[in-house]
């Protein structure tokens, strides 16, 4: 089977961007000469080795220059944050599992289903509280003492090979990027039987000691709350009976999945205000489950602008991928979203990326499709997105922008 990577080629943040996907286009450009770091050599095998060992030489007091991005894709200065938090759709999930038919529990799911509807629809993203994943602060936990480990110890996984099943790899696609990010990342992919087995693989970290068996039961549980997400949203999207059941049956049961952990550690930052420690850009898979903690950092592209998300504690993230505005036909939108760091703090997160196996095809569903809304995307797989990636250096487009079909003039939007 073939390994995925959900790396994406970053795209241009949007200070001009207006609700098209224009705004996807373009990678950060490497901004001024290089200079020298505080006191060493700004040297490329150590920037290679990460922001983590970077900050562990010793303390920084300024970004290096491999990190600043030109002034039109900085983020607002932190100072301006607190006006624009924003509190996403939250999503409960006790509603949804209540199928009771009659009464008020009937409703409340009917009403829970026209919320999710609308936050896929409007937002892209939405927060799901009572999800059942318990296994949450367990993860965070061993992921945060992986990243406190020596880095010698990191870096044996360190791999070049974007399809290796464990990498550990800093920056955001660190091949092409002309600007840094600040971040450090451990990715692992999971398949369906070891993820269904009770020990992982034997690829995965041995340190710290407990990492293979609490991934691999978070890995277990995410599984779970993306098929119940997969359910739900299906039926907001389709009603129910028919074309749902099919569709469910298509995307969530029979074929199987994939699914790609990235652990991401976002360290504290001189100077944040130069720097971002993701780029703009959308998640390739259906859905993605989003684990943070309550430092802020997360932005979602809403209505013209970057607004902030404002974590709910104990909820999960969930966003809608690529593959399901695809799918979808465009109803349910893969939003732009990046992220931003902090001089006070360091933040971690940990992606929890859904999709079908990689040799899948992705079409807009039929039912979706008609002479007023006509198809809009072609049909794609991960091979597709993955060649997308090699050769997208210098062309600027996003993956999803590849596979749009233009417009005619006449046609009716949704
Ligand atoms: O760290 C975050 O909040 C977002 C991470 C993310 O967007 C990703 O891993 O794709
Ligand atoms: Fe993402």
């Amino acid at each position: 089977m073939a390994i995925l990577d959900l790396d994406l080629a970053p795209t241009t943040p949007p200070a001009h961007a207006c609700g098209d996907d224009d705004h996807r286009l373009q990678r950060p450009q490497r901004h001024g000469k290089q200079q020298d770091l505080v006191g060493e050599k700004d040297d490329d095998l150590n920037l290679s080795k990460g922001v983590r060992h970077l900050c562990e030489r010793g303390a920084i007091t300024r970004l290096p220059a491999r990190y600043v991005l030109p002034p039109s894709q900085r983020p607002a200065p932190t100072a301006s944050l607190s006006s624009t938090a924003c509190r996403l759709p939250v999503i409960d999930l006790a509603r949804l599992k209540n199928k009771k038919s009659g009464g008020g529990d009937h409703g409340d799911r009917a009403a829970a289903l026209a919320e999710l509807d609308a936050a896929c629809r409007d937002y892209g993203f939405f927060q799901v509280v009572n999800h059942g994943v318990e296994e949450a602060h367990s993860v965070f936990d061993v992921a945060r003492r992986f990243f406190d480990l020596p880095s010698a110890q990191r870096s044996r996984y360190a791999s070049s090979d974007i399809r290796a099943p464990v990498r550990y790899g800093t920056s955001f696609n660190q091949r092409n990027d002309g600007v840094l990010c600040w971040r450090d990342f451990l990715k692992i992919v999971v398949d369906d039987d070891k993820a269904a087995a009770s020990s992982s693989s034997a690829a995965w970290p041995d340190a710290p000691v407990d990492l293979r068996e609490v991934v691999a039961a978070y890995a277990r549980a995410t599984r779970r709350l993306f098929r119940e997400l997969m359910d739900a949203t299906l039926e907001a999207l389709l009603g129910v009976g028919g074309h749902h059941d099919k569709n469910k049956k298509k995307m969530i049961l029979e074929e199987g999945s994939s699914q790609m952990l990235v652990v991401n550690c976002y360290p504290a930052c001189p100077e944040p205000d130069l720097t971002l420690g993701m780029p703009p850009h959308s998640d390739y898979g259906l859905l993605t489950v989003l684990l943070q903690d309550q430092v802020k950092g997360l932005e979602i592209w809403h209505e013209g602008r970057w607004v902030l998300v404002d974590p709910i504690p104990g909820a999960l993230l969930v966003n809608i991928g690529d593959h399901f505005e695809i799918f979808s036909n465009g109803r349910y939108k893969s939003v732009l979203h990046r992220v931003r760091v902090n001089s006070a703090r360091s933040r971690i997160s940990l992606a929890s990326l859904h999709s079908l196996p990689p040799d899948r095809v992705i079409a807009p569903a039929p039912e979706l499709v008609n002479d007023m809304n006509p198809r809009r995307y072609m049909d794609t797989d991960f091979e597709a997105f993955l060649r997308h990636i090699a050769s997208a250096e210098g062309n600027h487009k996003s993956f999803l922008h590849s596979r749009r079909i233009p417009e005619p003039s006449s046609s009716v939007r949704q």
